[in-house]
């Protein structure tokens, strides 16, 4: 009896047909990626594309069961596929894998929409909005979903029925201020996110000094010390000469020696900075007399802990023993892991030159830098060290990873996905297919840690009207960008093409007249056609990226087309559909939902935070208000200006939803 006859009896064979004929995507090979392809080959799924951009990691197995030691290196996508396919020996089951970032330009609307369902096994913000955008343009339902220790959610994301990923604003990473970053911080996550942010990327990764001027000039406007952040500004430009020695022989002893003393001698002599509350002067480090043992280390601030003598506790002075990760260093052990990182980040930097060092939790060489830096600040500071473990997991911002969990939530996805599948034509879908069709009630699902209901469920939220994300049009835009110039595109498609769209409400003597947009840049407009010669390749626009097109007035949607790879058969150098689409009136103002608006919950415990990794995310950019400039582009207008231009002339508030901050 073939395997299959349970299966096909239980789901009945239109729903089984479906099973075998829809081509899935998963996103991710990981945590959940695993359980999830082992899930969907067991059901019978046969039809599978798998993409994931990491390779196996040691940490990884005791939970991304798909994986043995042997693997560790290889690719998480082409691993898990061919062992998930030993699931289900049964002929005809296809899982194609793709070691990629789901946000390559080869990913785009063409290929998203040869799927009729996408699930996402997550485990970052970035991936997530961009794999929702993909399946919001093309119309290709979305499964996402995301744990957080024993708590998990599912939520399907259906256009033109439910809410997307970006319908909801998420809560902005926590941040800190500039000046208890660099001059000021009283708890261990301060010194972590210095050193890793901060000091790590002055000696070894990339330092753009306009990024760091900036957020000093933004923290002074802000109403930080004036004094402190000229003084910031000095160390900054001194870390440029020090960088430069790091190679040589006595390079690390001079970093210590600049940071932990002479720059904290420095901050003494401030004496208006430790006159406010709560401030407790550092003690400068002195590399000798740590080394011999005669250095006095500085008692612990905030209750400190007390010895069973009665004496304050110090840093470094408890749990000698158990596992090494977990074991607190002392001062001596601390100073030596500092200076013997610092030589092999500075060797692999010598080695590498073009290449900026970056910190990773699994890379030992730049934990063990972080992890002494943050100890040694910490000491300076009077705030209790942290051991390698706890370092790893604030540094590396890991929230545990609960095996069960995982395996909990795959199950829903595949039970979301019948759902799904039984409203579906057997082909990919279009968008219109998915609004129209009715069937069985889709739910998102929460896994909580009520031992009665430990699941509860919620009816999914209406698309927000104001989101940009799945209320804009978005085309397909297949063109040949070498030859197709920005002035075929504005005037052979946007002023000849998609003027013919039905626009609701548009009188008969109404003119349109359009902004064209590539991400942050303003092209074009009605008042500037410099860039109309140029072709879009010149012009830096790729494939898988989207050139907007935007009314002056801002009445209608915005449309968005979207680059494809050029059609080889066309006689144009761009093809588009044969006719344009019907484009509706923009919201009155585009401001977004708050968070409270929540969908009806019935029985069901607030969802977690969406992923894994980003319950609490502290940013280190962030942390200062850094945001990136766009880079420079010839004649593109400068974005900023031009996109306030535009938002003054239609009076909308223009809400930066670009997800740039560093995630810690
Ligand atoms: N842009 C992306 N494109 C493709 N795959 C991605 C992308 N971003 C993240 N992933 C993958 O999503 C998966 C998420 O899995 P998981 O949450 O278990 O994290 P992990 O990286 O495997 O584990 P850990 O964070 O503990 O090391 C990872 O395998 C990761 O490589
Ligand atoms: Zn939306």
């Amino acid at each position: 009896m073939p395997r299959s006859t349970y299966t096909e009896a239980l789901l009945g064979s239109d729903l089984y047909k479906k099973v075998r004929e829809t081509k899935l995507l998963v996103v991710g090979a990981g945590g959940i990626g695993c359980e999830l392809l082992k899930n969907l080959v067991l059901v019978g799924f046969a039809n599978i594309e798998i993409i994931d951009l990491d390779t196996i990691d040691l940490s990884n197995l005791n939970r991304q069961f798909l994986f043995r030691k042997p693997d560790i290196s290889k690719s998480k996508a082409l691993v898990a596929a061919v062992t998930a396919r030993h699931f289900n020996p049964s002929s005809g089951i296809d899982i194609h894998a793709r070691h990629g970032n789901v946000k390559d330009s080869v990913n785009d609307l063409e290929w998203i929409k040869g799927f009729g369902l996408v699930m996402n096994a997550l485990d970052n913000m970035d991936a997530r909005r961009h794999a929702n955008q993909l399946c919001q343009a093309a119309g290709v339902p979305l499964i996402e979903s995301g744990t957080a220790g024993y708590l998990g959610q599912v939520t399907p994301m259906i256009k033109n029925e439910t809410e997307c990923f970006d319908c909801v604003p998420k809560p902005a990473p926590k941040s800190f201020p500039v000046c208890t970053i660099r001059s000021t911080p009283s708890e261990p996550i301060h010194c972590i996110v210095w050193g890793k942010t901060y000091l790590f990327n002055k000696l070894f990764g990339e330092d753009d000094e306009d990024v760091d001027t900036e957020e000093l000039d933004k923290a002074k406007a802000s109403g930080e010390n004036a004094e402190e952040i000229e003084n910031l500004k000095k160390e900054a430009a001194a870390f440029r000469e020090v960088r430069k020695s790091m190679g040589e022989e006595d390079g690390p002893k001079n970093v210590f020696n600049k940071i932990f003393n002479e720059d904290i001698q420095r901050l003494l002599a401030m004496e208006d900075m430790w006159k406010k509350e709560g401030r407790i002067k550092p003690v400068p480090l002195e590399y000798e007399a740590i080394m011999n043992g005669s250095f006095r280390t500085p008692p612990l601030r905030n209750a400190a802990p007390q010895r069973s003598n009665g004496q304050p506790k110090e840093n470094g002075s408890q749990q000698k023993r158990g596992l090494k990760d977990q074991r607190e260093l002392s001062l001596k052990e601390n100073l030596e892991l500092f200076i013997d990182s610092a030589k092999r980040l500075s060797a692999r930097a010598i080695a590498y030159p073009d290449v900026p060092l970056s910190f990773d939790k699994d890379d030992d060489d730049t934990l063990d830098f972080v992890l002494a830096t943050a100890n040694l600040r910490a000491t300076a500071y009077g705030i209790a060290n942290k051991t390698r473990f706890d370092v790893k997991e604030m540094a590396g911002n890991i929230i545990p990873a609960i095996a069960t969990t995982n395996a909990i939530i795959a199950g829903l996805i595949v039970m979301q996905s019948l759902n799904i599948l039984k409203r579906l034509p057997t082909q990919p879908t279009t968008s219109d297919s998915a609004e129209n069709s009715a069937g069985p009630a889709i739910r998102n699902v929460f896994l909580r840690t009520d031992p009665v209901k430990p699941l509860g469920f919620s009816v999914p939220a209406k698309a927000d009207n104001k989101c940009s994300v799945c209320r804009d049009i978005y085309i397909p835009l297949k063109v040949d960008l070498k030859t197709c110039t920005l002035g075929t595109f504005v005037n052979d498609i946007v002023k000849s093409w998609l003027s013919q769209a039905k626009f609701e409400e548009k009188d008969d003597e109404e003119e349109i007249e359009w902004t064209i947009f590539e991400g942050g840049r303003l092209l074009a407009d009605p008042d500037f056609d410099d860039n109309y010669d140029r072709t879009l390749d010149d012009l830096d626009v790729k494939r898988g990226k989207m050139l907007t097109a935007r009314d002056e007035d801002g009445k209608y949607r915005p449309v968005h087309f979207s680059i494809c790879e050029a059609d080889a058969q066309a006689s144009l150098p761009y093809s588009i559909p044969s006719s344009p689409p019907d484009i509706p009136l923009a919201p009155s103002a585009p401001l977004p939902r708050e968070p409270s608006e929540e969908p009806i919950i019935s029985d069901s415990i607030p969802p977690p935070t969406t992923s894994v990794s980003e319950a609490v995310p502290i940013s280190s950019s962030t942390a200062v208000g850094t945001k990136r400039s766009a880079p420079d582009d010839g004649d593109v207008k400068d974005l900023t200006t031009a996109e306030e231009q535009v938002s003054k002339k239609r009076k909308v508030v223009v809400v930066d939803e670009e997800d740039d901050f560093e995630i810690l």
